[in-house]
């Protein structure tokens, strides 16, 4: 049973033309305008988070790599001795997809560690977004297999019955409900799957949001904020959870494009949010973050450089790169070195 608050669904570009809203409510099982009226509080299975049993940590280790076979690192800074994978959060083990006759990915490999801050980075296209839904569980490898916390997911998330991890993906888009106030927004799915009353969920909402450095805008429509100010209620949605919830689950985010069409300082702004967020930090209230671990799409350096610790380059439905952040902009690798330095010479065509 899943009842993850803070994990938004489904993919960024909605194919069959369907209005984001109109599409989430569907994977929420309801019609958004039907919120208001709603207050059953029934657990129902949503499409969302994940697989296994707690496990014990090891110490944290943001730095940790790891390799899969697939990929070379240089000059590695720390080099786990050990194939001691018990703080492998989220497998994906050659890992196949294609859209019709598109291939798109062709065998991808890779570790999230409990702790870790991890970047996918590549050309446009290359199927970033399409890793981290098979990771989420909305879509569903060709072939290949997803390793939730050491158990082998079968299919969509939707599909099984799983606990011991939480995943949220955090949509470019904010893909706030229009016609939900900013409190309802953030606590939709405590609303609509916990057995919170509104007062407990209201408080909680009003954390969440100061922790993101939102204050008393609970009560305005998206309309009535700014591009940044939505990815920030954005952000507070995907770290809202059931407190009510005896089981302490970790939880990985997922962040597509989070910085995508923002201003540099409003860019830096939601990348210290991110780091704010995760357990090594501390959010806008002083407090240490609850994100075990991360994984951002992104194509812009500064959130590489602010948001990022570990690096994986996705280039023609493989990783062909992966290393720290700090190795990026040295690295040898003709493909990596043409893509830091934004030259049309090189191994990526367009
Ligand atoms: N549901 C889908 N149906 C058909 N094609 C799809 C679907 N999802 C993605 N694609 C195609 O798969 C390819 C990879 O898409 P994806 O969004 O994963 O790439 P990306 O690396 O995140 O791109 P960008 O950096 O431009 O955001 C694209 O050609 C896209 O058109």
């Amino acid at each position: 049973m899943v009842s993850l608050p803070s994990t938004l669904l489904f993919p960024l570009t909605i194919q069959n033309g369907d209005s984001l809203c109109t599409t989430l409510a569907a994977v929420y099982g309801k019609a958004v305008n039907s919120f208001s009226n709603k207050q059953s509080k029934k657990h129902r299975k949503v499409a969302c988070a994940c697989v296994a049993p707690p496990r014990n940590w090891k110490s944290d280790e943001s730095s940790a790599i790891k390799f899969n076979g697939s990929s070379k690192s240089e000059h590695l800074s720390v080099v786990r001795d050990t194939e001691d994978d018990s703080d492998v959060l989220i497998e994906c083990r050659e890992v196949y997809k294609s859209f019709g006759e598109k291939k798109i990915l062709n065998g991808v490999s890779f570790k999230i560690r409990h702790g870790e801050a991890v970047g996918i980075i590549g050309p446009s296209g290359t199927g970033k977004s399409t890793v981290l839904k098979i990771i989420a569980g909305l879509l569903a490898p060709d072939k290949g297999e997803v390793y939730i916390r050491g158990r082998k997911r079968a299919g969509l998330i939707s599909d099984e019955e799983i606990s011991g991890l939480r995943i949220g993906l955090v949509f470019q888009s904010a893909a706030l409900f229009d016609s939900l106030t900013v409190r309802e927004n953030v606590g939709f799915l405590l609303y609509e799957n916990s057995n919170m009353s509104d007062n407990q969920i209201s408080e909680l909402v009003k954390e969440c949001l100061a922790a993101v450095g939102l204050k008393g805008v609970e009560d305005r429509l998206p309309s009535e904020l700014s591009g940044g100010m939505k990815k920030r209620v954005a952000l507070a949605r995907s770290i809202l959870y059931d407190i009510t919830n005896d089981s302490i689950e970790p939880e990985v985010l997922l962040y597509d494009e989070p910085t995508a069409g923002l201003d540099p300082i409003a860019s830096t702004v939601v990348e210290d949010l991110i780091r704010s967020v995760h357990i090594k930090g501390r959010d806008a209230v002083g407090k240490p973050g609850k994100i075990a671990s991360y994984v951002v799409v992104t194509h812009q350096h500064s959130t590489i450089k602010r948001a990022i610790d570990r690096l994986l380059f996705l280039h023609k439905g493989k990783i062909v790169w992966e290393g720290m952040t700090r190795e990026f902009t040295t690295s040898t690798n003709p493909i990596v070195q043409q893509f830091a330095t934004g030259s049309l010479d090189g191994p990526i065509k367009y």
